[in-house]
């Protein structure tokens, strides 16, 4: 592979985050990171003098320590799980292979990459502060960029130099009793719950980009080109609540997600339309078990139905009002109070069918389609998922001591592509079976993507990361054949890939005719964005990074408009 070529001037400290981070004296053009329409220098100039910016924040991004027994066999090797260690950067880099021409426009990623503020170490990977990855391709080229997204919690946190809301598994610690009182109280008011989008990042039907994560307020639109928080995206509604599914199902058309009602157990299923902060009631869902809904990361969507998982591994009121992080976070595991699945009808707002299915853990939906008979009538609903064979240790297996302490010895819980079959003819129940042998992707399966032009029809390929074992984490890239049952997987000795991301090329009539992007840290630490052929599973080219990036979670593709 080609050597890389940057070069980093680094500004090391800057003096606040509230307009430039870079400062005044920066010389840094705010016309943005991936200028629309930009003329790029010649591949030439381009390796002679690679752009770079950078901004550090001394006081926090300095590596989180990693577990004592992780640091004999190789500096840097935990780059995924170690803090970012500049807070924004941009770049050209360099690429080995060919980039397809087709491709133009801006793969973003979204994940946490700060996992310690002041002296403090996070517990969990979705911990962190959000981080934006962006990688721009153009006429073959491509530019990167990173940076922070200003949240209030990670404003405060750098201002204060210490937590100071409620994260997935971190919270702030109370100085007295007295404010501990009053954190309590804040928790049912929502000002204590964390803003920190790190979880995905969408692109709405009318050009608007945001981050999400599972608070509502933790909604925030951010600039594409520039990586710029833009602000707080407000619901303009009377809906309040304080949390949301992390993975809105996002089209042209519509914006959908499920509300969580923790006080009167269930779900409101809600629709915005683009152009518009209006989130309106399709219908709700009464929970058919425990004292709390079903934990609902994300959910499933087919042409006319909205799927509500009811997972017995539910939000637990106990568990939110604890300071100490407790083995399931916020979430309790009920097995006895049965797992469900909803159908709602996205035109009538009615629930058509509610099963019963086999118990499950579920993070991700794969997908979702219809099944009709010979005459045309939806006969039942297949869903698929990433599911972790009903094993909610996958929760802990995430804390970021387990994840920097990788001996060599297997400890990744076995997963499976978990395909749901929702008889729509009044049967009570549901079954639930591995869609392929689980052995094809190493019984590692999670981070999934499809063509998105396949959204709840009836589709034939997944992309995820899956396993090589021995692992503690998922370290393949995978792509998922359900018709043949079979999987090819990529891997690189050490490598930890984040979720394979499928673009379609414009105009494609193939299901899988297109690219994926993936963006790696390898075994030094060192880290690359990676484009494989859709189709064949085949590496097309690399682009090498400074540096490697800290694990990221979801993305989203912005086409070029011009
Ligand atoms: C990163 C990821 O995938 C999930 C993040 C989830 C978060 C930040 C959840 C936060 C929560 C609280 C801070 C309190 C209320 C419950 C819950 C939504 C779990
Ligand atoms: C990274 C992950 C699960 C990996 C397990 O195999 C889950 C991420 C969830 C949030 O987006
Ligand atoms: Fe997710």
């Amino acid at each position: 592979m080609a050597a890389v070529a940057f070069s980093t001037t680094t500004n090391t400290r800057f003096p606040s985050l509230s307009t430039d981070p870079l400062g005044p004296k920066s010389g840094r053009s705010r016309s943005g990171m991936f200028p629309r329409g930009c003329r790029l220098p010649s591949r030439r100039r381009m390796l002679e003098s690679v752009l770079a910016h950078v901004a550090t924040r001394p006081d926090i991004l300095v590596p989180a320590s990693p577990a004592p027994e992780t640091c004999r066999d190789g500096e840097g090797k935990l780059v995924a799980w170690t803090s970012i260690r500049q807070e924004r950067w941009e770049g050209e880099l360099v690429v080995d292979g060919d980039i397809p021409l087709w491709l133009k426009g801006t793969y973003l990623r979204n994940g946490p990459g700060i996992w310690k503020i002041g002296d403090h170490d996070f517990h969990h990977l979705f911990d962190g502060y959000a981080t934006l990855v962006g990688l721009h391709f153009e006429n073959g080229r491509l530019t990167a960029a990173h940076r922070q997204i200003e949240s209030e919690a990670y404003k405060a946190a750098v201002k204060n130099n210490r937590l100071c809301y409620r994260e997935f598994s971190e919270v702030p610690k109370p100085e007295n009793f007295l404010a501990y009182v009053g954190e309590l109280a804040n928790l049912f008011s929502g000002a204590s719950l964390t803003d920190n989008a790190n979880t995905g990042v969408v692109k709405l039907g009318d050009g608007r980009v945001v981050c999400f994560t599972e608070t509502i307020k933790g909604s925030i639109q951010i600039d594409p080109d520039t990586l710029e928080t833009v602000g707080r995206f407000q619901f303009e509604d009377d809906l309040g609540g304080l949390i949301h599914s992390a993975h809105p199902i996002v089209t042209d058309t519509e914006f959908l997600t499920l509300l969580p009602d923790l006080l009167r157990p269930g779900y409101l299923v809600v629709r915005m339309e683009p152009g518009t902060n209006q989130r309106k009631i399709i219908g709700r869902v009464d929970c058919r078990g425990g004292p709390m809904p079903g934990w609902v990361h994300s959910f499933p969507v087919t042409e006319h139905y909205v799927v509500v998982p009811e997972m017995p591994l539910r939000y637990c009121a106990q568990n939110l009002l604890k300071a100490e992080p407790t083995p399931l976070y916020k979430f309790e595991w009920h097995p006895s109070s049965g797992s469900y699945m909803h159908i709602l009808c996205k035109a009538s707002g009615k629930v058509v069918a509610s099963l019963e299915v086999p118990p499950h853990v579920t993070f991700h939906f794969v997908n979702a389609y219809e099944e009709q008979d010979e005459d045309g009538r939806v006969v039942g609903v297949v869903v698929d998922s990433c599911e972790h064979n009903a094993d909610t240790s996958i929760l802990q297996k995430l804390s970021l001591q387990n994840l920097r302490s990788f001996s060599g010895v297997d400890c990744l819980p076995d997963a499976r592509v978990g395909r749901f079959r929702l008889p729509l003819d009044g049967s009570a129940r549901g079954e639930l079976k591995a869609a392929l042998d689980p052995d094809h992707h190493g019984r590692g399966m999670d981070m999934c993507t499809i063509n998105k032009a396949y959204l709840g029809k009836k589709y034939r390929y997944a992309y995820a990361c899956g396993a090589s074992r021995p692992c503690n984490f998922p370290n393949t890239l995978t792509k998922i054949d359900l018709v043949e049952k079979t999987a090819k997987n990529w891997h690189e000795e050490g490598a930890v890939p984040s979720e394979p991301f499928f673009v379609a090329r414009p105009g494609a009539v193939v299901e899988d005719d297109g690219v994926v992007i993936s963006l790696i840290t390898d075994k030094n630490g060192e880290g690359y964005a990676l484009l494989l052929d859709g189709s064949t599973f085949e590496e097309i080219a690399r682009g090498k990074l400074p540096y490697g990036l800290p694990y990221g979670l979801h993305g989203c593709w912005v086409p070029n408009t011009e």
